[in-house]
């Protein structure tokens, strides 16, 4: 079997592949031409972050099994494409944690005393030690923004320094955090008290530009900022003003929103007071030769004994028990999916009841994949099929499964109730046919539902008028209404409406909805 690597892999992980007997081609640097045309030969491909496994390259690779990731982020695979034709995509999500933290920390450091200034005023032939007066970080407080994997690292590290550690992160359990001595805070407390501030979250819709005008406003004057994150958590529009302005005193970037990165796609470029690097997070010969090691070794226990590792888009179980349960996993994700969007404040319990013909299969894919689309979120490809359980259990979420006879009305169903520090929410589902996964109760709400792609739910007085309000409004922001569901409550006279829109429901648009005469709340959903 052949295995194609077309990014930079580090030379360990080839020499696996070959050792475990699979013929292997490195060919860096290939056009997504020369890559279409060579990649029909290719069991296995691996790649970082600069081949762009689109559905165009999908359609030529017929013996194509598996897409191996050096590292984490997907964002260049198009992973609902590589699903349809069977390919499994698998990442390294821990390779490179603490890499990236180190870059972090020196990031802080450089900023705080000057460090690629100094060097840059030195070379150019000036003795500037007046100019360049830096700060201690000793006593200073360290803010986090994403307390997972990297961000605790941080700390820890920062902690060593004699920093006091905060943190913001509204999915992390208390306790969790307390156990690595940091005190997690709200958004604008972080911002408020800590000197330095180091981004470690995934970009989602939640995270999309978290550090904004606002927050800038509301960090120190002698503030600065780290992000070594994702591109677009960060408005670098604001960060310039911020910085431009005198109200927040250094910023670091090694991510930014549109990478390659110039002085004319990027004009924080431009400013003394920015440093940066060009995504060189996971950067260091240790972490590619982790992650070369995993993938090599993940791609090779695939190929050739059918071992599936730290897949996003196929759960861990044998072909027989897929066949079974496929509809269901499917049907678990959606709803994990659905639940974390719709919850408010960090997860503590799931309970997942599985009823009528569900209740004699094998639950416990399902349960895991529903815990995959519950973190998919917030954690982005950071999930999968086999770390899912574990990031439950680190974040001290009790799951409790049940099996029953009973269902409301249908042969299977999965009724799942998640609760929160700030409420519950129950939803169940059924598959129709053979595959045809339904949402059928929200809370206390009937529907029949296919929750996927953009939507809009929304929760109304039930009183005439109110459907021609709502699509007037979204015709008015041209958006286009693809399906629609009404679920009715008739003791409480209230209802839902589920629609499924062609784009994504702007924060401005859901303002004018949740505005509207007899809508009591309305919520974007992304699915
Ligand atoms: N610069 C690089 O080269 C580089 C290298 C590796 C990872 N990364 C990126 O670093 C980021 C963090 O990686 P990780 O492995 O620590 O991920 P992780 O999944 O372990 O942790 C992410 C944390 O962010 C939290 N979070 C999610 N939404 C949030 C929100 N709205 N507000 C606050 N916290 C929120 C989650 O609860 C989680 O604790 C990811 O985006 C990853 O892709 C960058
Ligand atoms: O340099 C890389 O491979 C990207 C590193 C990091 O952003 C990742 O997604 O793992």
């Amino acid at each position: 079997m052949r295995v194609l690597i077309s990014d930079n892999l580090a030379q360990v992980g080839v020499d696996i592949l070959k050792q475990a007997g699979l013929e292997v081609d490195v060919k860096t640097g290939l056009g997504p031409d020369e890559i279409k045309a060579v990649i029909g030969g290719y069991e296995g491909l691996i790649i970082r972050s600069a081949t762009k496994v689109t559905a165009d390259l999908l359609e030529s690779a017929s013996r194509l099994k598996v897409v191996g990731r050096a590292g984490i982020g997907l964002d260049n695979v198009d992973i609902p494409a590589a699903s349809q034709k069977g390919v499994i995509v698998m990442n390294a999500p821990d390779g490179n944690a603490t890499t990236t933290a180190e870059l972090a920390i020196s990031m802080m450091m450089a900023l705080s005393r000057n460090i690629p200034q100094a060097t840059a005023s030195m070379k150019s032939g000036k003795w500037e030690k007046k100019k360049f007066m830096g700060h201690e970080l000793s006593g200073k407080t360290f803010g986090v923004v994403g307390i997972g994997r990297i961000g605790s690292i941080a700390a820890n590290r920062a902690q060593g320094l004699k920093m006091k550690t905060i943190a913001y992160d509204p999915h992390m359990p208390r306790e969790v955090a307390e156990k690595i001595g940091v005190e997690l805070v709200g958004l604008e407390e972080l911002a408020a008290r800590s000197d330095y501030i180091s981004v470690h979250v995934p970009l989602t819709k939640e995270t999309k530009h978290l550090l904004s005008t606002e927050f800038f406003a509301a960090m120190k004057p002698s503030g600065m900022l780290i992000d070594c994150a994702r591109g677009g958590v960060c408005d670098e529009a604001a960060l310039y003003e911020a910085l431009k302005s005198g109200q927040i005193a250094g910023a670091a970037l090694d991510v930014y929103a549109q990478e390659p990165t110039t002085l004319e796609n990027c004009p924080l470029l431009g400013l003394d007071n920015f440093i940066c690097t060009p995504h060189l997070g996971a950067s260091t010969s240790e972490a590619q030769e982790n992650v070369a090691v995993a993938i090599a070794e993940q791609v090779a226990d695939y190929l050739l004994k059918g071992t599936v590792t730290n897949a996003v888009n196929v759960p861990s179980v044998s072909d027989e028990v897929l066949a079974q349960v496929g509809p269901y996993i499917t049907l678990g994700e959606m709803l994990g999916n659905m639940h974390m969007q719709l919850a408010r404040g960090g997860v503590q319990e799931v309970v997942l009841e599985y009823g009528g013909a569900l209740a004699d299969l094998n639950i416990s894919p399902i349960t895991v994949a529903f815990l995959k689309g519950l973190f998919m979120p917030i954690l982005k490809e950071a999930v999968n099929y086999v770390n899912a359980p574990i990031i439950a259990r680190d974040r001290g979420i009790k799951i409790v499964e049940s099996r029953t006879d009973r269902t409301e009305d249908f042969i299977n169903q999965l009724s799942v109730k998640v609760i929160t520090d700030a409420g519950e929410n129950v939803l169940v589902g059924t598959v129709f046919g053979k595959n045809e996964p339904r949402l059928v109760r929200l809370n206390t709400f009937r529907l029949e539902a296919l929750p996927s792609g953009p939507m809009l739910l929304v929760f109304n007085n039930d009183v005439p008028g109110v459907i021609g309000a709502l699509g007037t409004e979204l015709g008015k922001a041209r958006v286009n209404i693809s399906r629609m569901t009404v679920g009715q409550e008739e003791k409480s006279k209230q209802n839902i409406i589920f629609l499924g829109t062609d784009q994504l429901i702007t924060s401005e648009l859901l303002e004018r909805v949740r505005a509207l005469d007899n809508i009591s709340d309305a919520q974007a959903l992304d699915l």
